[in-house]
């Protein structure tokens, strides 16, 4: 029941079609009976009493009442239909609510794929379920009691064997069902399978190139062989209770005979034994079609907890770490500082106890080896990440205390790897901002100096980008995504190893573009190639979570740093020839 409560709390709009359902449903089960009290009387016309008249008003109703029972039972699976349907629309609403309100945490820790599968493989589930969960289980419920009713109706003796039947039948169950937690293991493998075939096909290019097959992904072929040994062996255990539970209810004829006999030897007439017995025949099948059903009805609770159980789960793991904002919308200024800040994605501190302050208007270059902690400041200052201990402070306020909108407004980030979506050129620097006008649209590729990728395609700003349309080199792509930080104008700009994906000649006309949105602005930069951050005004040096060293390229290059010892080994790459290399062999 608590299943129920906790899926239909998505529908409260629709709970009209639960009760409408629930309401069908019970008019189903009652007409699944009825037609069977008018065949015993059919039977009884017929072979008892012998009056063929009689006999056919009864068969008339009972087609009657067959065909009402039909429109009935359409009606109680539109009803289920229609609320499951709205179910799965609602998860799925729900689901990119939470989505895009999710932390960084929760993206860092699952796959674009594995959250898409979770998502939509759930809420699909889910209207399957409720779609026939309320007419079966109304069904799968009254229509035993109310067969127990007919009989004794009818006589009495036949709900003695119909008991028995029961208890035999109810004994096979448990074995049908095999192990309660049967759907939890399975959904678990088959999704971890499904996982594993994305990743495979996400990684066949490198396969390919290095001869591999789906041998050489052990975990995909595991997962595999892990579903198919899983799946085997649920059914095998299965196997004996399924068949001799169908077997019984085939043979139930036979349980009948020594009842006849019995019970003509003790006087009853031969013509009524045997209307009893063809009436039980044909009634005994709506007891296999109903217990059926209740198996069914048990899997389809186990689904119904699977399914909210994984969805609730992920739910709560996207609000997981997540950053509770205030309501300050404007900021003082925008000068940041970290005071004693400690931060771990997850076991081990990658930042402890870290102070430093950064004036706004300034521009900042952060520099140290790989996995130094550079990133992880970039991202604290974008308020991506929740901290474990400290104050990060921006304007001389807690960056928590201000809304989330205002956070967004004021701080662009451009990664390394410009992430563009499958649309037009215009369209993807318009996301920085909805209500840009076309001019200041066409401004900003203009100032990231986009305009040669523009002359390059006929339709130059409407051009679609990705898989249906071209496909742009990696600093082209960066290009945009600089247009885009540029239309969005934020007061704080953070370049992530921005100039790490250029060639030459493409690294000169980011530069350009980078100038042009820097301009005025708080900018902290993470570049690789140190050449491009010579003329920052300041430069923090990281090493393993700490500054240790910060000044002017001049006042470091002056003295025995280690930021000078970074810039000449940097002079000393960029003057590396593999021909050198050679040579000197
Ligand atoms: N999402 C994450 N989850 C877990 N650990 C992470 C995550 N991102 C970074 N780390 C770890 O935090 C540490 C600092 O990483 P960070 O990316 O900040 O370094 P970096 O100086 O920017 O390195 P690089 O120059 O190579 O990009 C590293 O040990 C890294 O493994």
């Amino acid at each position: 029941m608590n299943t129920y409560k906790r899926l239909f709390k998505y529908i409260p709009e629709k709970m009209n079609y639960l009760l409408l359902s629930v309401a069908f449903s019970v008019a189903t089960a009652v007409l699944t009976i009825v037609p069977y009290y008018y065949l015993w009387n059919f039977l009884r016309e017929f072979f008892v009493v012998q009056s063929l008249g009689k006999a056919m008003d009864y068969a008339v109703t009972i087609v009657a009442l067959l065909i009402a029972y039909v429109v009935v039972y359409l009606v109680a699976l539109w009803m289920s239909h229609l609320l499951g349907f709205r179910l799965e629309t609602n998860l799925r609403k729900v689901g990119a609510e939470y989505l895009m309100n999710a932390s960084w945490n929760f993206f860092d820790m699952n796959s674009s794929g594995k959250i898409r599968k979770i998502i939509d493989d759930n809420a699909s589930r889910t209207h399957m379920v409720v779609a026939h969960l309320i007419p079966d289980t109304t069904v799968a419920i009254l229509v035993p009691i109310l067969m127990f009713i007919t009989l004794i109706v009818i006589d009495y003796k036949l709900v003695i064997l119909l008991l028995v039947i029961t208890i035999l039948g109810v004994l096979q169950f448990k074995g049908m069902y095999g192990d309660p937690q049967f759907i939890k293991y399975y959904t678990t493998a088959l999704e971890k399978m499904n996982a594993e075939s994305v990743e495979y096909v996400r990684g066949i290019q490198v396969l390919k190139v290095f001869n591999g097959t789906v041998y050489t992904l052990k975990s995909l072929y595991n997962s595999i062989n892990d579903y198919s040994e899983f799946a085997l062996n649920y059914s095998m255990s299965c196997r004996f209770p399924y068949v001799s539970f169908q077997t019984l209810f085939n043979l139930c004829i036979t349980f009948t005979i020594p009842f006849a006999i019995f019970f003509i030897n003790r006087g009853t007439s031969a013509m009524t034994i045997l209307a009893e017995i063809i009436f039980f025949a044909v009634f005994v099948s709506i007891l296999f079609a109903s217990l059926m059903k209740v198996m069914y009805v048990g899997m389809y609770n186990m689904q119904a907890k699977d399914v909210v159980d994984k969805l609730e789960e992920m739910f709560n793991e996207m609000n997981r770490k997540k950053i509770l904002h205030g309501s300050r919308g404007e900021f003082k200024n925008f000068n940041i500082e970290f005071k004693n800040v400690s931060f771990k994605y997850e076991e081990d501190y990658v930042l402890e106890n870290l102070s430093l302050k950064l004036e706004g208007g300034k521009t900042y270059a952060f520099v140290g080896s790989s996995g130094s902690g550079k990133s992880t400041i970039a991202k604290l200052i974008s308020g991506f990440y929740k901290i474990d201990d400290g104050e990060v402070l921006i304007g001389g306020e807690n960056i928590t205390d201000y809304s989330e909108k205002a956070i967004c407004e004021n701080i662009t980030n451009v990664f390394q790897n410009a992430q563009l979506f499958k649309t037009s050129i215009y369209e993807n620097v318009k996301v920085g901002n909805q209500n840009a006008s076309y001019s200041e649209v066409m401004r900003a590729l203009k100032l990231a100096n986009c305009n040669d990728i523009l002359d390059k395609f006929e339709t130059r700003e409407n051009t679609i980008i990705g898989s249906e349309g071209v496909h742009l080199s990696g600093g082209e792509k960066q290009r945009i995504a600089i247009a885009r930080a540029i239309l969005k104008d934020a007061n704080i700009i953070i370049l992530d190893e921005a100039s790490a994906a250029a060639d030459p000649e493409n690294e000169y006309e980011i530069q350009r573009a980078f100038s042009n949105l820097m301009e005025g602005k708080t900018v902290i930069m993470i570049a690789h190639r140190l050449s491009s951050i010579r003329n920052v005004d300041e430069i923090l040096v990281l090493d393993d979570g700490k500054i240790i060293e910060r000044g002017t390229d001049k006042e470091l290059m002056s003295i025995d740093s280690r930021y000078r010892y970074l810039q000449e080994l940097f002079s000393k790459t960029n003057e590396w020839r593999i021909y050198d290399e050679m040579a000197s062999r």
